[in-house]
């Protein structure tokens, strides 16, 4: 009879070949996994960590597993994600012992493959545990060595490295390795942050509130999902770094706003939570779908403010007339490299060509929604990436383009204390790195157009 672990293993490598080929992980393909194999919730617990961990580490497994296997050895797909989820589990893993991945592994590879595989997985597996991984400090050159320890590619840290040298390249790297922290947003109409941290403390949760957001909760322990408040929609769960965006769009009462890049609404209903759902927020998304979802969001938070459609972004002075918005939010399209704590898998599937392409739209939709603004208006224009190119030199190209605008001045008095004299500040903007809050890496920056 096979054991629980068995199939827990064999889901996990399902889900691994699955992400590996198509990309995307997320917990929810874990969940409904789950649910499909009835699991129990630890070993969900476990599965999320082998999928997780496994993905998360690929290149430095990849490498391990270089010094034992011929390159030349044609494998499959499903052998290879086999082997990197059983080393991850016997190099990462103390719970469980050597041998009992090792039989596993090897019946996995008997009935998905047969004999002479199984016999393959088994003798690879048995030297890695007799002879143990090699070591990083063979591989002499300092950014590849970078690379391989923590499992990003070499152009990416290359990159890095020259646009932000190696010191900080090399805290963002091991900060991409560690979990992120969870926060969540608390709905101020419906409940204050006191009221809501003394509910959860109550029940037995412990919480920090964030000094980054006054809506924000740092959640220490415990799981805000399965707590009553999260089914009365009394917060939503956002990043601290994503946050500080609508915390940084300098709100009022009364405004009219437009999102132009909305989907999944996180943002736009910060937005209107802070003008107190007194005004109108414009919220657009490319995909029909997408532009659903903010909906859906703003019906559960209760936000009456929000008006939502489908457009793209670089056609909406087809819907607006210009000097038509207070503010404006460009949450623009990116290649996501400030998110990679919580999505492992984007490092590998972004290419250099990606990020070309990107800041290419991105440059379109400030050129096309600008005019938008009203004189005196303030536009804002996040990415969650780190790189240079979609961020400092967008905005260094929109200036140029555009002498109307400049970098508002008081944006600078306004970033909050934790931030103020990090790295990433600068005349374009400021750049939060994914080391600095234990948050994700955001680009945040607010431009005001003057009358020329
Ligand atoms: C970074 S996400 C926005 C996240 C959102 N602001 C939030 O806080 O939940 C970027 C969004 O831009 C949308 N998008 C991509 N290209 C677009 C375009 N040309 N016009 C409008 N939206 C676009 C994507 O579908 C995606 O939902």
């Amino acid at each position: 009879m096979k054991s629980e672990k068995y199939l827990l293993r064999s889901i996990a490598l399902e889900l691994l070949v699955r992400i590996g080929e198509q990309g995307g992980f997320s917990h929810l393909a874990i969940d409904q996994m789950m649910k499909k194999h009835q699991l129990e919730k630890r070993d969900g617990a476990l599965l999320t960590e082998i999928v997780y961990g496994t993905l998360q580490r690929k290149l430095t497994i990849e490498y391990f597993l270089a010094s034992f296997v011929d390159k030349k050895k044609k494998m499959n797909n499903w052998v290879k994600w086999l082997l990197y989820l059983s080393i991850y589990q016997m190099h990462y893993l103390e719970k469980v012992p050597d041998h009992a991945i090792i039989h596993e592994s090897v019946e996995i590879a008997k009935k998905k493959g047969h004999k002479g595989i199984a016999n393959f997985v088994n003798g690879v597996l048995r030297t890695v545990q007799r002879e143990g991984v090699p070591d990083f400090s063979e591989i002499k050159d300092e950014v590849h060595r970078l690379s391989i320890s923590t499992s990003h590619p070499l152009w990416l840290v290359k990159r890095w490295v020259e646009q932000y040298g190696y010191p900080v390249t090399e805290a963002m790297c091991q900060a991409n390795m560690t979990h992120k922290q969870m926060t969540i947003r608390v709905q101020p109409l419906k409940i204050s942050r006191d009221e809501l941290i003394s509910n959860l403390e109550e029940d037995g949760f412990q919480l920090k509130k964030s000094q980054i957001s006054d809506q924000g909760i740092i959640i220490e322990k415990g799981n805000v999902l399965k707590h009553q408040s999260f089914d009365q929609n009394l917060f939503t769960v956002q990043d601290e770094s994503s946050m500080l965006v609508a915390e940084l769009m300098d709100l009022t009462q009364d405004m009219v706003i437009l999102d132009a890049c909305s989907a999944p609404g996180g943002k736009t209903t910060h937005i209107a939570e802070k003008i107190h759902d007194n005004g109108q927020v414009y919220a657009y998304d490319l995909h029909e779908k997408k532009a659903k979802l903010v909906e859906k969001k703003a019906e559960q938070l209760g936000l009456s403010s929000i008006i939502t459609d489908q457009s793209d972004a670089r056609n909406l002075h087809e819907k607006h007339d210009s000097n038509t918005f207070d503010r404006i939010l460009i949450d623009a399209p990116c290649s996501g490299l400030g998110v990679l704590k919580s999505k492992p898998d984007i490092r590998y599937n972004k290419k250099e060509d990606d990020i070309h392409h990107l800041a290419k739209i991105q440059k379109e939709i400030l050129d096309k929604v600008s005019p938008l603004l009203k004189n005196g208006g303030k536009l804002i224009y996040s990415t969650c990436t780190v790189d240079k190119e979609e961020n400092e030199k967008v905005i260094s190209y929109f200036l140029g383009q555009h002498p109307e605008f400049q970098i508002d001045p008081d944006f600078f008095n306004q970033i909050p204390a934790l931030l103020q004299n990090k790295q990433g500040v600068s005349e374009c903007g400021m750049q939060i790195f994914p080391q600095d809050l234990n948050s994700d890496g955001f680009f945040i920056t607010r431009m005001i157009k003057v009358e020329k």
